[in-house]
């Protein structure tokens, strides 16, 4: 039967002063999602079926209504009528519970293959739209920022949730990203954060992510490293939930422009100076956390892989 096979790559949320706007795709790690037309008249309950192999696979789950993916394909087959049965076949290269966006790629992969098998047009910001609704079912709240970049690729800001906007910026950096053996469930990582926050924090950030923008354009990583460290919200709050964090912001800081969670722990992303303090970073994080290193850059957007 017909089927498509989707890359869809590892994100990093937040970076910083960004928190549910900013996103940037990475080359890797990644997940494949294969979309399977499979006969109509087949005997499964339900019109979407899962499985799951790779990076903890059996931690993930089968039933369409609760895994991200399953969740997009059942909404976009309900809005565009599509009658088939399809299988969602996930290999899993980001660990789930990760920070790197897990929940995420699964999300913008079964978007991206729907759109391509069922030759819906969709542009973007609707597949967008439609990914992030199985965010919901991960993180408590259908937010964007992991489903952008994983769509668009590069830097994304998502500047407003209703109605939904998003703005791309290409960017070609290097970052080295620690994944420690730590379990930290975005839900609860979202929970402990304040509800209000006092004017001189939001004047801080708002300065440092504003910061951070004119240095992407001017190719500035050193001052896009120390904005992305000025986060006075989000960051301090979850920096308790990642040992390690703090001896290795220490250990790193003549090797890196700057170091920060990625989304919401326990992933660590760094931006090296060059490439061998990219190694460094990296032996470091190593001796740390004995925990994946991904020496990656920054990358593509979903698409398809042709066989
Ligand atoms: N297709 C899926 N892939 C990964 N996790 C899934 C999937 N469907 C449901 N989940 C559930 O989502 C949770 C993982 O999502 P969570 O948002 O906590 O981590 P993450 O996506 O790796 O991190 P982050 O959003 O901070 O980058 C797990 O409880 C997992 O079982
Ligand atoms: N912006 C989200 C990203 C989760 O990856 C959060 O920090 O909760």
């Amino acid at each position: 039967m017909k089927e498509i096979t989707i890359y869809s790559p590892a994100t990093s949320a937040n970076l910083g002063p960004g928190y549910d706007i900013f996103g940037l795709a990475l080359k890797e790690p990644y997940d494949l999602v294969t979309v399977e037309i499979i006969e109509s008249s087949c005997k499964c309950c339900e019109k979407v079926k899962i499985s799951v192999s790779g990076e903890k696979a059996e931690e993930i789950p089968l039933d369409p209504t609760q895994n991200t993916a399953g969740v997009v394909a059942l909404k976009m087959m309900e809005d565009f009528n599509i009658q088939e049965c399809i299988h969602i076949k996930i290999q899993k290269g980001i660990k789930p519970g990760s920070g790197l966006g897990s929940s995420s790629a699964s999300c913008s992969g079964v978007a991206v293959a729907v759109n391509k098998l069922f030759e819906l047009n969709l542009d973007d910001l609707k597949l967008i739209k439609y990914a992030s609704l199985g965010e919901a079912v991960a993180a408590g709240a259908p937010h964007a920022d992991n489903v952008a970049p994983g769509i668009m690729g590069n830097f994304t800001l998502t500047t407003s949730y209703e109605p939904l906007e998003v703005l791309n910026i290409p960017l070609d950096m290097d970052v080295v990203v620690a994944l420690p053996n730590i379990q930290v469930s975005t839900k609860e990582a979202r929970k402990i954060l304040p509800q209000e926050i006092p004017l001189s924090k939001m004047v801080n950030n708002v300065g440092k992510a504003t910061g951070m923008i004119h240095s992407i354009y001017n190719k500035d990583f050193e001052n896009l490293g120390k904005y992305m460290m000025g986060d006075q919200v989000v960051e301090p709050c979850r920096a308790t939930l990642i040992q390690g964090y703090d001896e290795a912001k220490v250990k790193v800081k003549d090797f890196a422009h700057g170091i920060t969670i990625s989304g919401s722990g326990p992933a660590i992303i760094a931006i090296p100076k060059n490439k061998e303090c990219s190694s460094e970073i990296a032996k470091i994080f190593k001796e740390i956390w004995d925990c994946p290193i991904y020496e990656t850059s920054v990358g593509k957007g979903a698409y398809e892989i042709k066989k």
